[in-house]
């Protein structure tokens, strides 16, 4: 069963084509990658996906439903959640504040309760603290819980956007080059931790990388980009066998688009 589909999307800047005519599946449960060379249109898809962008031309269907007129705090609250390229935390704030503030997103209480504390109030700040806590702990961030996110190391600073956009409480994870910036040790563990991730939130991703060891280690399908169009799509080892692609940028030396 298919979570989200795009059929023939296109979206144009003036004259230019950033997504041209591309129709992509992506299966619930599953990890669908992304690839392809700067300026292959990967980014706008998921402005698209998440109502940044208004598509020129096509339709973007997520669990049934047609979401490409909709905003993007509709289509956020559906269930839709991303990280950026460029890592957007709220840099005064420590790790721990920063994945607390996205479980508020999901507060159950209203104003009255939070100023006169009812029981209410309690026990859903509670089970916040405890999502927020349980978030730090899946992504091996306990021991950093008080350091302020700017002073976090590059590679952990990526991972705590991992786990604020998992305090939204997803079903679809889109992840916008997780891995840069990384070294291949931290890559490796990232790998594992998308897997850990999708099985223990029952979630979808959809990851951009540039990290081929990433993408062909994760991914159940892969489509490939150039130049706004589809190139071809598969799983890892239909892509790294596919002509089209070796073509494209896999044949060079180096395996790095
Ligand atoms: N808001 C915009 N206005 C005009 N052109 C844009 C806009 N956003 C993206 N583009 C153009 O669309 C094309 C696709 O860009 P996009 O950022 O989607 O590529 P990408 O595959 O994500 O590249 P990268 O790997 O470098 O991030 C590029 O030519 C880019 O300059």
């Amino acid at each position: 069963m298919n979570i989200l589909e795009m059929k023939n999307v296109t979206k144009q800047f003036g004259g230019l084509t950033a997504v041209g005519n591309v129709s992509i599946q992506v299966e619930k449960g599953s990890i669908f990658g992304l690839i392809g060379p700067n300026g292959a249109g990967k980014t706008t898809i998921f402005n698209l996906i998440t109502g940044i962008y208004k598509v020129s031309e096509g339709e973007i269907i997520f669990q049934d439903q047609r979401i490409d007129q909709f905003q993007p705090y509709q289509i956020a609250d559906m269930g839709i959640t991303r990280t950026f390229q460029n890592i957007r935390l709220f840099k005064k704030l420590t790790a721990y504040e920063n994945i607390l503030t996205a479980c508020h997103y999901n507060a159950n209480y209203n104003i009255l309760d939070a100023v006169i504390r009812t029981h209410r109030f309690k026990k859903e700040e509670k089970m916040l603290h405890d999502h927020a806590e349980e978030l730090m702990e899946i992504m091996e961030l306990k021991d950093r819980k008080d350091i302020v996110s700017s002073n976090l190391p590059y590679g952990l600073q990526r991972r705590l956007e991992i786990a604020r956009a998992l305090a939204l409480n997803p079903k679809l994870l889109l992840l916008d080059e997780p891995a840069a910036g990384m070294n291949p040790d931290e890559t490796i563990k990232l790998m594992e931790l998308i897997r850990q991730i999708r099985e223990q939130f029952k979630l979808t991703v959809v990851v951009i990388e540039h990290h081929m060891d990433l993408i062909m280690g994760v991914c159940d399908k892969i489509a490939v980009l150039n130049f706004g169009r589809k190139l071809a799509e598969g799983t890892a080892q239909e892509i790294q066998e596919n002509p089209k692609v070796i073509e494209a940028y896999l044949g060079e030396e180096e395996v790095n688009c």
